[in-house]
């Protein structure tokens, strides 16, 4: 995997007329993990979306070195079309097909139109297309949502994989997830 890093300086988001959080600093390369933590509300979204380049800061800065896989609430893939071709859509740009859509438990549900997928289902099927883009620096906010037991597990091996492979990762959720060494910054400890 290509060599990344993604740090934040002095960070300060400002959501309307409310300064959310300021003062954070962070710094992750190749390999490293780093949770988000924080009750509704506190601005775990904001921070990824101005991570993600989504938006500007407030104050401070971002700098990035490699490409961003983001997965937020709202999957990338068309509502109308059936699962197996929303994913096809990216193989053009990402250069491969969902292969971990069998691991993902999705292979069974191909001819399923996105917007009749659970919201689980959903979820695991933006982790396929993740996986797929390769990306090295990945920002998951809230990947937990709707997700079982199992594929919990599954989304906290995947990650460690992508960490092991060299990539780095920002985990935002309010939920336990275990990212063995990752960094974990409570945002309330920043609150403006
Ligand atoms: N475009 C906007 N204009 C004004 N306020 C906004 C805007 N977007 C979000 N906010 C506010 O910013 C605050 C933080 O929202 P954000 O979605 O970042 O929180 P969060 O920590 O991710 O919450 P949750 O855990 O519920 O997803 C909230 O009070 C929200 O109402």
């Amino acid at each position: 995997m290509e060599s990344c890093r993604l740090s934040a300086t002095e960070l300060a988001c400002r959501r309307g007329d409310r300064v959310l959080f300021r003062g954070l600093t962070l710094a992750l390369g190749g390999g490293e993990a780093c949770q988000i933590a924080g009750a509704n509300g506190i601005g775990k979204s904001s921070l990824m979306r101005l991570l993600a380049g989504l938006g500007e800061p407030f104050a401070g800065t971002i700098a990035r070195d490699g490409e961003v896989g983001l997965i937020d609430e709202r999957p990338a893939l068309d509502p109308h079309l059936p699962l197996g071709r929303a994913l096809a859509f990216w193989e053009r740009f990402d250069g491969r097909a969902a292969e971990a859509v069998g691991r993902l438990g999705l292979a069974a549900l191909a001819e399923v139109p996105v917007r009749f997928l659970s919201t689980g289902q959903k979820k695991r099927a933006a982790l396929a297309r993740l996986i797929a883009q390769a990306a090295p620096i990945w920002l998951l906010d809230e990947p937990l949502n709707g997700l079982d037991t199992d594929a919990v597990a599954l989304v906290e091996t995947i990650v460690a994989e992508h960490c092991a492979a060299g990539g780095l990762a920002v985990v935002a959720s309010h939920q336990a997830i275990a990212l063995p060494g990752a960094q974990r910054i409570a945002l309330r400890d920043y609150a403006a």
